[in-house]
Parts: C-alpha cells; structure tokens; sequence
C-alpha cells in the first residue's frame, strides 16, 4: 500500500480514539476514568511508535499527528490523585472504590506510588497490598518491589509492627539477601526503642475529612478514664464515644444481652458506643470501678465493625486475644461470685493499624442479679 494512503487509514483510527463514545458515563466513574486514561495512553504509545515510520514520509500528516493527543504521565498521575482524594476523605478500602471495574496490580500499584509520592503513607499502604493480592504471573510489578513500599509505607505512617511483618515476608523471598536482613534487625532494634505515643498519630484527623463523611456525630466527644475519683482524658484511652440514653435501638439490643446473660439490665450502664479511628487504643485496665458498691459485674462488648488490621481485644495475663468481627460480642465477668475483683479480667483495645473500629459496651452492674447469679461465701469463687 501507498506509505501515505497507509498513514492516512491509520490517522482516522487513531483519532477516532480520542473521542470516546461517551464519555460522560466514563468519567462518572473514577476508576473507569483511570483505566481509560491508562489503557488510552499505553495503546496510543504503541501504535504511534509502529506507524511512525511511514508517517516520516508523508510530511502532509506531520501536524495531524500532533492533533492526537496522547495522555500525558501527568494527567494519568492526576487521575490516580483524583482516586486518593476519594480515598481519603471518604476513608475507602481501595475495593470499596472500585465496584464494578476492578484495578490490576499493576494499575493499583501506579496508584499507590503517587499516593507514596505525596506523602500519604497510609492510602499507598493499601494500594501496595490490594496491588500484592491481585499480582500474576502477567503483572509487570514484582513481590519484592510491592514488598519494599509496603514496608516504608508502614514505616513512615508509624506502624513498625506493620513494616516488621512484611519484612520478615521480603526475607522469606530470599532468606540470604543480606540487606534485608539488616533492615529487619534495625527495625526490630528500633522498635525495641520506641515510644508506644507514636500509634497516636492521626487520631486527631482533620475535621474537615471528618464532615464531609457526616461522621462528626457530635455527640461523639473524646473518652475519659476513671483515674482517682475523676474522669479524665488519657493518652491511655484514645477514642470517641457517646452513651446512647433512651434510644430505641440501644434498647432493644439492652434487651437481647439480658436474654442471652440471663442478667438483669436494670442497673446497667447505658449503652456505650465506641469509635477508634487509627491508632486508637484502649491500654490494659479492668473494667470494675472497685467502688465498693454496685460495682460492673459483666462486660457486654460487641463488635460493629471489622477492622483492617490491629484492633483486637487482648486479655494479657491469660493469653487470649479477640479480633473484631462485625456483629459478634464478647461477654465476661469482672467480678467473682463472692464480689471481689477477677485479676483475669485485665484487658486492652489494642491500636488500630489499619481502619476503623466502632464497638459497643454494655456494663452490667451487681445490683439486680441476687437470683440470677446467686452470691457466693467462698473465698475461692
Ligand atoms: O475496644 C476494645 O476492644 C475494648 C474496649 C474496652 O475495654 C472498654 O471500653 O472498656
Ligand atoms: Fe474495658
């Protein structure tokens, strides 16, 4: 065929490309918009650098080819911006923003290197590990290089126990890689070292994020701890909660703990509605007030969401850990049947790596009980 004919058919194709069918519904939808924008770029590459050639000896076509306007590295950058403004102020899961069209590790992994790019350690985080789950034997991204962001991300937005785990992950790839394994010694030795405050960073997350969720419940306000007679706010108890007073729901679930407990709610507390954004945290303590009188027998606390990672309910001196799970409860006694404080009861909320942790506690108290759970003499029960 004629070079220049050639170049012409090629010229309709390829302009035919930039004027998507429509392209309203297309940008409707972040994520789709992003494909495109990716998938456009990639193939206008490769198209333009195997017609090129001809194009050269046609002159007449020189300025058609300029008319093609091929995505720039930048738009596509600004596009995955677009995906982790979403992302950030309305605290998505990187699958909770793709519903339909899902991202291929590759196209996760680009959104999480500019997310890394500005500073936002916490969304890159995820779209390494979203990119880590869907990689294939087809992806150009590699486990080591997903590995290694995964690492620094959680390193710089605070969570060493994160960077820990997927480090010990990079050194089972390749166990006799020197340089990881002195990276895993540091973090460990540095771990050793830190101030546990640094899992408070970001609980105080901008109010402005916070509105645009409607998650300002303003009744929610920052949770004290009883510490000598007084309430008080402490780096010990970082969350937000609010006691739910005659409302028709916190009563019908009062009503079903007294039927699964075979307790009386009479005397109980309110229902105590608890959030914990990252780095939230409960540190060890009992929930019995050791008042002396009507103390908090039971602990009713049940779980109204599941948390990305960390959050769990950990009870130290028997070893025993609960992981959240929305719409499950844990239930124990506080107190022995002859009133004193169980020791075993010592428990903690432990931080929040990734995600948010909303619970509710009912605490039961021991007026109301008498024939439901008969007092006991011995010193032993
Ligand atoms: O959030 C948790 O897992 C524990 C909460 C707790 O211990 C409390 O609120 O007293
Ligand atoms: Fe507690």
């Amino acid at each position: 065929m004629n070079p220049c004919l050639q170049s012409s058919v090629y010229l309709d194709l390829l302009l035919s490309y930039s004027d998507p069918v429509d392209p309203e519904e297309i940008i409707s939808d972040p994520v789709a918009a992003y494909k495109l924008l990716r998938q456009l770029r990639n193939e206008l590459i490769n198209i333009v650098k195997h017609i090129q050639p001809s194009f050269y000896q046609c002159n007449k076509y020189q300025d058609e080819l300029e008319l093609l306007e091929i995505p720039q590295l930048k738009d596509l950058d600004g596009a995955a911006s677009g995906l982790i403004r979403l992302q950030e102020i309305y605290k998505l899961y990187p699958k909770d923003i793709m519903k339909e069209m899902l991202l291929s590790a590759d196209e996760a992994y680009h959104v999480g290197l500019v997310a890394y790019d500005e500073d936002k350690f916490q969304h890159a985080f995820l779209w390494f590990w979203y990119s880590l789950d869907r990689l294939t034997e087809y992806s150009t991204t590699t486990e080591k290089e997903l590995l290694l962001y995964l690492i620094s991300s959680a390193y710089h937005f605070g969570s060493l126990p994160v960077a820990i785990y997927f480090n010990k992950q990079l050194l089972n790839l390749d166990p006799t890689d020197e340089e990881v394994r002195d990276q895993l010694n540091r973090l460990l030795r540095f771990q050793r070292k830190s101030n546990p405050d640094i899992f408070t960073l970001n609980t105080e997350s901008r109010n402005y994020a916070k509105l645009c969720r409607g998650e300002l419940d303003k009744r929610l306000s920052r949770s004290k701890v009883y510490q000598d007679g007084w309430d008080t706010v402490s780096q010990d108890r970082v969350s937000q909660s609010v006691f739910l007073q005659d409302d028709p729901v916190a009563t019908r679930v009062s009503q079903r703990i007294a039927d699964a407990t075979g307790l009386s709610m009479e005397t109980a507390e309110s229902l105590l509605v608890q959030n914990y954004g990252i780095g939230g945290r409960f540190e060890p303590h009992y929930d019995a007030l050791e008042t002396g009188v009507n103390d908090r027998i039971a602990t009713f606390l049940i779980y109204m969401s599941d948390v990305g990672m960390g959050g769990a309910t950990v009870f130290p001196d028997i070893g025993v850990a609960t992981k959240p799970k929305k719409g499950s409860a844990v239930f124990w006694y506080n107190l022995h049947k002859n009133g004193e404080l169980d020791l075993n009861t010592r428990h903690a909320g432990c931080p929040v790596l990734v995600g948010n942790k909303w619970v509710a506690n009912k605490w039961i108290h021991e007026f109301g009980q008498e024939f439901k759970r008969p007092c006991s003499l011995s010193e032993w029960e």
